[in-house]
């Protein structure tokens, strides 16, 4: 079985998989600038918290690496580092990833401040590369803390398996690898824990269908999938049948007090998992968690084009059935007049998520009925909260 990459990188060279085209067309497109890097991003070819802070970093370590700065002194260089940056993190609002690797970034060339424009460079290009090479790691991590939680909570087991339904695309796609909801459904399957997994469509944009399907059945995980208004039948008629015990979703940004921004029609979810008694799971790097906003009301959602609701494209299938990868149709679904409102992210109160998995552990509610990150994330508390 083939790898699925969303990037490939080497010293000098980035290649990221356009999305846009899966799952009918494997095409790698190369980015060498940081408007390249945008471009991927705000486009969408590209998409998922960490893989837009690592198109980013490295986008600009390739712009770095192949074109020498003009600055010549230090501060000159680093004040036109930052400022690429900050153009960068434009891209896309509401996911956190790209701005904690900003921040990372920031500080790391100043590590390098006196050292001369090389180092300086030099520093930024092996912070980028150590920012890609942790998310497997930490992918991997939140895979086993997840697996561990559900065997815990929900007895998950080779003798009791478990259903779970997830929502958009958190795999190899959005990541460096491995994935993160998804990540714990590959862990889940690799250890005989896993029934059955369920993925919604997701609506407008579809990564569920065109993506985490496309990952699930490469994987050869046993899945089905559903729409996004399928989800409360699914509970109701399938529950028993399944032992579907949760529904494991990703985040583009987790604040302080456990609130969690992600696609949209995560918020739904959350509340039928309730109703029906069913797990409610966000996966999450801690580079996806945001400790300077104290609660979901200080989230920016994006709010995307209204053709993103009222078309659609696809590959055309022929009258034998046979999808034409080579043939593309872009189709009006509404009445292209019709008013769209098109937010791509909702937030998620704490109240209705059970666990925050992340590579540094399990984090659980406390009585209060909020999340506490500082024993997980301590320096970052330390200056931020005091
Ligand atoms: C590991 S990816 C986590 C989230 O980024 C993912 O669930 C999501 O909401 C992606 O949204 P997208 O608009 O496709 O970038």
């Amino acid at each position: 079985m083939s790898l699925l990459q969303a990037v490939k990188y080497q010293r000098g060279k980035l290649e990221v998989l356009d999305q846009l085209l899966l799952p009918h067309e494997f095409h790698y497109d190369t980015v060498s600038t940081r408007q390249e890097a945008f471009d991927s991003i705000a486009t969408m070819r590209v998409r998922g918290a960490p893989a837009i802070a690592i198109v980013a970093s490295l986008g600009l370590a390739v712009e770095l690496h192949n074109n020498p700065v003009s600055g010549t002194s230090d501060e000159q260089v680093i004040s036109q580092i930052d400022e690429a940056l900050d153009y960068l993190k434009q891209s896309r609002p509401t996911a956190v990833d790209l701005t904690n690797a900003i921040t990372q970034l920031k500080a790391t060339i100043r590590t390098a401040d006196g050292k001369g424009k090389e180092a300086i460079v030099q520093a930024f290009i092996e912070e980028a590369e150590r920012i890609f090479e942790k998310d497997l790691q930490s992918n991997l991590s939140i895979g086993d803390f997840g697996a561990q939680w559900l065997q815990a909570q929900a007895g998950a087991s080779p003798d009791q398996k478990i259903s779970v339904l997830t929502h958009c695309n958190t795999g190899a796609l959005a990541t460096s690898g491995h994935g993160t909801a998804l990540g714990i459904i590959r862990t889940l399957q690799s250890k005989g824990y896993l029934k059955h997994a369920f993925c919604t469509e997701t609506r407008p944009y579809n990564q569920g269908s065109r993506l985490t399907a496309f990952e699930l059945v490469h994987e050869g995980i046993p899945s089905t999938l559903i729409t996004d208004s399928m989800a409360a039948a699914l509970f109701r008629t399938k529950k028993a049948e399944n032992n579907i015990a949760a529904v494991i979703v990703g985040a583009d940004r987790v604040v302080r007090n456990g609130d969690t921004a992600n696609k949209i029609g995560t918020y739904q979810l959350s509340v039928l998992a309730k109703h029906h008694g069913i797990k409610f799971i966000v996966a999450a790097p801690t580079t996806s968690i945001d400790l300077e906003t104290k609660t979901g009301d200080g989230i920016k959602i994006e709010e995307r084009k209204r053709e993103e609701l009222t078309q659609i494209s696809g590959a055309v299938v022929g009258p034998d059935g046979r999808v034409d990868g080579n043939n593309k149709v872009r189709v009006a679904t509404a009445d292209q007049r019709i008013d769209v409102w098109n937010p791509a992210f909702d937030v998620t109160p704490a109240e209705f998520i059970d666990v925050v998995v992340t590579e540094k552990g399990a984090v659980e509610k406390g009585p209060d009925g909020t999340f506490d990150f500082s024993k997980i994330l301590p320096k970052r508390w330390a200056k931020v909260v005091g």
